[in-house]
């Protein structure tokens, strides 16, 4: 139904953060490929379900990214499950994953859900903080992990996380010639053309996120960069 290897641009919209209506029918229109939903502290069901609503007037598809059990609900076109593969702690890996299966995965929709392998490797940023991920990585650590999410667990993506800063192309280069068929998404400190250029090169998707809040003009011209 919807092929995410034909993706090069999500953008990510936070519902704990305000935006207009004006702003969002902008960002729905610019030719992105998606528009995901998603964050890691404050979401709630209420702001979960009114990102949904007001996105799905638009023809975009429309992704929830599953981070708080509390905040699912039916009706989004996709739901990308995190996992974060650097994480010591196995709840954030396997463990919530296991307790909302056996909650829902007797009416879950499979065909609507991938699951992303995530690497975080900004230590300062919240998904980091919250599930301790140990981000003092070489570069031979993050290759195997994208080689475990393709390899051993046969994930749809793996989610190079830099949330918050710019990260490094050259590292993102390497891992996407590690990967086959996993689809590797790169997010994290892209707020302009020039940036989202350079790593539309090496990444397959680029995921622009905080920029939308603080510079729309300069984060719609993104999607331009890597389409
Ligand atoms: C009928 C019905 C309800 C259907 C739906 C069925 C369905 C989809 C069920 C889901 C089943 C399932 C397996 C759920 C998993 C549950 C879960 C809680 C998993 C854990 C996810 C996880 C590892 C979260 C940790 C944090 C994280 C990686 C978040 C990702 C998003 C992210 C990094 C955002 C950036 O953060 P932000 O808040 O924007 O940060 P800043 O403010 O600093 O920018
Ligand atoms: O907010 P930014 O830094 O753009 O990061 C995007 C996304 O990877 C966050 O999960
Ligand atoms: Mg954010």
């Amino acid at each position: 139904m919807y092929d995410i290897r034909q993706w090069r641009h999500v953008f990510k919209l936070d519902p704990n953060k305000d935006i207009s209506d004006s702003d969002l029918e902008k960002i729905c229109e610019s030719g992105t490929d998606a528009v995901m939903v998603g964050g890691t502290d404050g979401v709630t069901i209420e702001g979960v379900l009114d990102l949904m609503s007001r996105v799905r007037r638009y023809t975009v598809p429309c992704i929830l990214e599953v981070s708080d059990t509390e905040a699912i609900t039916p009706g989004y076109d996709l739901y990308f499950i995190p996992s974060v593969l650097n994480s010591p702690e196995l709840k954030w890996v396997t463990g919530l994953h296991h307790e909302a299966v056996k909650e829902y995965g007797d009416l879950m929709d499979w065909d609507e859900i991938l699951v992303e392998g995530y690497c975080i490797l900004n230590g300062e940023c919240k998904a980091a903080q919250l599930t301790k991920a140990n981000t003092a990585l070489s570069k031979e650590d993050v290759r195997a992990y994208a080689m475990m999410a393709e390899k051993m667990f046969k994930l749809p993506i793996f989610y190079m996380e830099y949330s918050g800063i710019y990260g490094d192309p050259e590292l993102v280069h390497e891992v996407k010639n590690t990967l086959d068929k996993t689809v590797l998404f790169y997010g994290g400190g892209i707020h302009t053309f020039d940036q989202a250029a350079e790593m539309g090169k090496v990444a397959d998707v680029i995921v622009v996120g905080n920029s939308v809040y603080e510079n729309l003009e300069e984060a719609l011209s993104t999607v331009k960069a890597v389409k």
